[in-house]
């Protein structure tokens, strides 16, 4: 059905770059914050290879919590930034400052040009509904809740765990397997039963690791084989596809 193995109940889905177009939004904030760090911490003439928006999005920050993304990518530099306190201002440069800067971007995009959705995502996520199987979202994003209302997209679901739940409940963030073994907790289904639908190379890590009955990687960017090589058992670019399938 849809796509999916017979025996599935439940639907996962990420949100940034599976069902809205936000994950351009991170992008393009994560580069405008980091190049500005790296601009200034070059030293001795000795130039700082800045964000790339492909290779090191997808390696080091997406689909992971903030602050793992910001300690992931400065370690690729051979830099480490100290963790600082979660309510350091945005002019600090530790962990959570340069997190909130980059919040800061993501925030006022978000007010300034709202959010596109990707149509096939949500034809299919609206057929999966007319079908009875169960659904959620699973975002490493605290601005979840905010996506979800500004799109109108809130009541479509029975459960979100996004970044704030895995603060308030300690899980660990993808590609560990928490959020979304924390999800199918609520929702009363085994993970075999549900199914990951993720564009993040960490997610479909999440969804293999926490044993789901099927992960769809997302691929929009270009990184099937990535994807794959994480553990997708099947790619497609939007997950309409799958309505094309037995
Ligand atoms: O900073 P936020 O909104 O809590 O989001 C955390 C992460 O959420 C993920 O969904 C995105 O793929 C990342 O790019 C982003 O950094």
């Amino acid at each position: 059905m849809l796509g999916l193995p017979g025996d599935v109940t439940a639907c996962l889905f990420d949100l940034d770059g599976v069902l809205t177009q936000t994950a351009s939004v991170h992008r393009a904030a994560w580069q405008e914050t980091f190049n500005d760090c790296l601009k200034r911490w070059e030293h001795n003439g000795e130039p700082l290879a800045p964000f790339d928006p492909a290779s090191d999005y997808n390696d080091y920050v997406d689909g992971r919590p903030r602050a793992d993304g910001v300690r992931a990518f400065f370690a690729s530099r051979g830099i480490q930034v100290p963790d600082g306190d979660p309510d350091d201002p945005p002019d600090r440069d530790t962990v959570y400052g340069i997190g909130t800067r980059k919040n800061q971007i993501v925030q006022r995009r978000i007010r300034q040009d709202g959010v596109q959705v990707f149509e096939g995502a949500i034809a299919y996520l609206r057929a999966t509904q007319e079908a009875g199987l169960r659904r959620a979202v699973v975002s490493a994003s605290q601005n979840t809740r905010e996506v979800l209302r500004v799109t109108g997209l809130t009541d479509l679901f029975e459960e979100v765990v996004d970044g704030v739940v895995a603060k308030d409940e300690n899980l660990r963030g993808k590609p560990e397997p928490d959020t979304f073994l924390a999800c199918a907790k609520r929702l009363g289904v085994s993970p075999r039963q549900a199914v990951v639908f993720e564009d993040a190379v960490a997610g479909v890590a999440a969804g293999r690791a926490g044993d789901f009955g099927f992960v769809v990687g997302v691929d929009r960017v270009g990184h099937a084989e990535e994807l794959r090589r994480a553990g997708a058992d099947v790619v497609v670019e939007d997950p309409v596809e799958l309505l094309e399938r037995p």
